[in-house]
């Protein structure tokens, strides 16, 4: 895979570049809603990554009261790698995938934040790319995207293809935010620049991403691009249905009378 490669033969000038930055620190909001089976795998893979190009980090768990018990696996991984690496805030219920980043910012006490899904369909071998890409650029945000060379989607069938095709060629054409990938959720924010989308940001669910990439290009600040591959989970659903393809396009049309 491309992006494996370029990741790999770039990884030792990672390591030092980003060994020189020691008062950085990361915090990855990660919203789960049934990811018992994931969320001990994607936290080692955070762990492993994040301390083997010596950065500091946290993982910031939003989970909305899933019934299958991943906040029982939360606190044991809390128990592992220490409350101060793992934090869990819960939240009654099911309250959506955007205000769930809402909800975790405000306990993520890292100076970069990084969003990404929970399910390993975002993997964190992409992330010192990221890191690296900012720094060299001084981006305000990087978005993963499938959609430039380098980039793919693994395991969705056709519907789920055309679905985010569809999504993203429509918000293109009336929003044109000049970013591949908007409805992506795998994104790296300076913090200071997330809470100020975040309080702009009228979107509760899946168009939350969109809606945040447009808002960034609306206020003028930097965003770069990381190809990424986007992996369909194994373990668990996925929690995107109609209605979400409903309020997604609804979320574009608003966006378009108003900006
Ligand atoms: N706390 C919380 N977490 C949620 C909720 N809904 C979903 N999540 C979590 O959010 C992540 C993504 O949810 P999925 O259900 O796996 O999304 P997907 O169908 O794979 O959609 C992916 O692609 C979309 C665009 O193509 C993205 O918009 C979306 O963010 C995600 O990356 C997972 O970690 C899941 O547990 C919710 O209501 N509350
Ligand atoms: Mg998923």
């Amino acid at each position: 895979m491309a992006a494996d490669h370029a990741i790999l033969n770039v990884d030792d000038t990672f390591t030092s570049q980003i060994n020189a930055m020691t008062t950085d620190k990361y915090s990855v909001l990660l919203p789960t809603y049934n990811e018992r089976e994931n969320l001990p795998v994607i936290t080692w893979l955070l762990a492993r990554t994040f301390t083997q190009h010596n950065i500091d980090w946290e993982i910031v768990i939003i989970d909305d009261a899933s019934p299958d018990g991943t906040q029982d696996v939360a606190r044991e991984l809390q128990k592992i790698y220490g409350e101060d690496r793992i934090q869990l805030r819960p939240r009654a219920g099911k309250l959506g995938l955007g205000t769930a980043y809402v909800h975790g910012i405000q306990f993520a006490t890292g100076n970069y934040t990084i969003i990404m899904d929970a399910d390993f369909s975002h993997h964190p071998k992409f992330i010192p790319e990221m890191i690296r890409l900012q720094k060299q650029h001084d981006y305000d945000v990087v978005s993963g995207t499938r959609y430039k060379t380098g980039g793919g989607v693994y395991g969705w069938d056709l519907k789920r293809k055309l679905v985010s095709r569809g999504a993203n060629f429509l918000a293109t054409l009336l929003l044109r935010p000049n970013a591949s990938d908007l409805t992506g959720s795998f994104r790296l924010y300076k913090k200071d620049v997330l809470l100020q989308l975040i309080q702009a940001t009228i979107a509760k669910g899946y168009v939350f991403q969109m809606e945040m990439i447009v808002r960034a290009r609306q206020f003028n600040y930097k965003v770069g691009e990381v190809p990424i591959t986007f992996v369909d989970r194994v373990y668990g659903e996925s929690k995107m249905g109609a209605s979400e393809i409903v309020q997604y396009a609804q979320g574009v049309w608003r966006l378009f009378l108003s900006i």
